[in-house]
């Protein structure tokens, strides 16, 4: 068996802030993230929605320091998993394969290429699997595979989702009790899970796990943690004009404040890294509204991070992935539909050439109206919320 390597796969985030529109830009020409009728209207709309977004967008990150940490803790996360895993008598390579910022993942596969890794366990740093998140990256590394005889020599494995996994339950319940802990009123704060949130369709439509993954994998740390608290989950970080997974966040809070709850611990629930949701969102915009609502006392529960309990669970994730039998992009591709975001979708495109005219037609008219939005400051995509 030749060299053995472990790819961790995240989302990425902009260093500093003039990384934060090409940040953007890649972002939103992910198709995954925005799918729209007409692929060639993928990049000018990326174009137009990262430049329109970046000031508002660099203004939140340069309220926790200007950039993300996550690259610095996606680092120490390598770090500390190598170590775990050579104490389980695993010496791998780690390398780290960023979605939309560096290190990027195609950067991460021409290092493994070079290192000869002949055994590869993926593994993305997201412990629910969604569409947007752990299914985009899979749907890169599965075009880097197509096209490249080279990598299809490397016997590979991958997780999809480890939302389950009783270490990685653990070390959340952990982080909780500690947060509970350090209340007033221990055993009746309310006890707040935020989950990233989806557009709807994404669940309902498109069939992605995400919702089922979430809510079962909060089931598991209520039961972990043991404790007589009532809990409720809702979703953050809605973005753009379609209804996203309901209940939000910024709803929930204050409905709690009026029904009388007084503490609130907060649990970001699809994040294992401090990032902008949890540093800027949830302790700078959430906090805020809760306490113009009247919540008293507002704890956040820290982010795992390279907490020593989850590190062996991951280390752990990685042996069981070595011995099990192989799972493919081909496997999971099951957990992938088409995704369906915009209304325009449940047309008929037909390739009849009266429809082709004027479907061009209304792109251009469409993109137009992009152009005079982004120079005016005014249109439909200020109004829906999405600029
Ligand atoms: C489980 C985690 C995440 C899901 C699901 C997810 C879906 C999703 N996100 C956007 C839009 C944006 N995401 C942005 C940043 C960002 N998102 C996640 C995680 C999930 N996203 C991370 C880890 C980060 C990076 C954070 C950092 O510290 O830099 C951004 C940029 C930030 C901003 O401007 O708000 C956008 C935009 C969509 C549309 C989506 C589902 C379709
Ligand atoms: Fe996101
Ligand atoms: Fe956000």
């Amino acid at each position: 068996m030749g060299q053995t390597g472990v790819l961790l796969l995240n989302l990425g985030g902009p260093d500093r802030p003039e990384d934060v529109r090409p940040f953007l830009y890649n972002l939103f020409s992910d198709p995954e993230i925005i799918r729209l009728p007409f692929r060639w209207l993928q990049k000018p709309l990326a174009w137009f929605i990262s430049t329109s977004r970046a000031r508002k967008s660099q203004a939140n990150y340069a309220q926790i320091g200007g950039g993300s940490p996550l690259r610095r803790i996606t680092e120490q996360q390598a770090k500390a998993l190598k170590a775990a895993l050579a104490d389980l008598g695993i010496e791998a390579n780690l390398y780290i394969g960023m979605r939309y910022w560096h290190p990027f993942t195609e950067e991460a596969i021409a290092q493994i290429k070079l290192d000869n890794i002949r055994q590869l366990v993926i593994l993305p740093l997201y412990p629910q699997y969604s569409i947007s998140t752990s299914g985009s990256s899979f749907r890169l590394l599965e075009a880097l595979w197509e096209n490249d005889p080279a990598l299809r020599q490397i016997h590979y494995t991958l997780i999809p989702s480890w939302y389950n996994h009783p270490g990685y339950v653990a070390a959340m319940a952990e982080l909780i009790r500690r947060e509970l802990d350090q209340c007033p009123n221990p055993d009746t704060a309310m006890v707040f899970f935020s989950a990233h949130g989806v557009p709807k369709s994404y669940v309902t439509e498109a069939g992605d796990p995400y919702q089922e993954q979430i809510e079962a994998c909060v089931r598991l740390i209520m039961n972990a943690l043991g404790r007589p608290n009532p809990h409720v989950l809702a979703y953050q970080s809605r973005v753009g004009p379609v209804e996203w997974l309901q209940p939000y966040t910024e709803d929930i809070i204050p409905e709690l404040a009026a029904q009388g709850v007084k503490t609130l611990v907060v649990v970001p629930i699809s994040f294992i890294s401090e990032h902008i949701e949890t540093l800027q969102e949830i302790d700078i915009e959430y906090r805020e509204l809760a306490e113009e609502a009247g919540i008293e006392i507002f704890r956040r529960v820290p982010a795992l991070n390279d907490h020593p309990g989850f590190i062996v669970a991951l280390a752990q994730l990685v042996k069981e992935s070595l011995a099990a039998p192989p799972r493919t992009f081909a496997d999971v591709n099951t957990l992938r539909k088409r995704v369906k975001l915009y209304p325009q979708e449940r047309w008929e495109w037909g390739m009849t050439s009266a429809a082709e005219r004027w479907n061009g037609r209304l792109a251009m008219l469409g993109f137009l109206a992009l152009i005079i939005e982004l120079i005016s400051g005014q249109g439909p995509l200020h109004m829906l919320g999405l600029l």
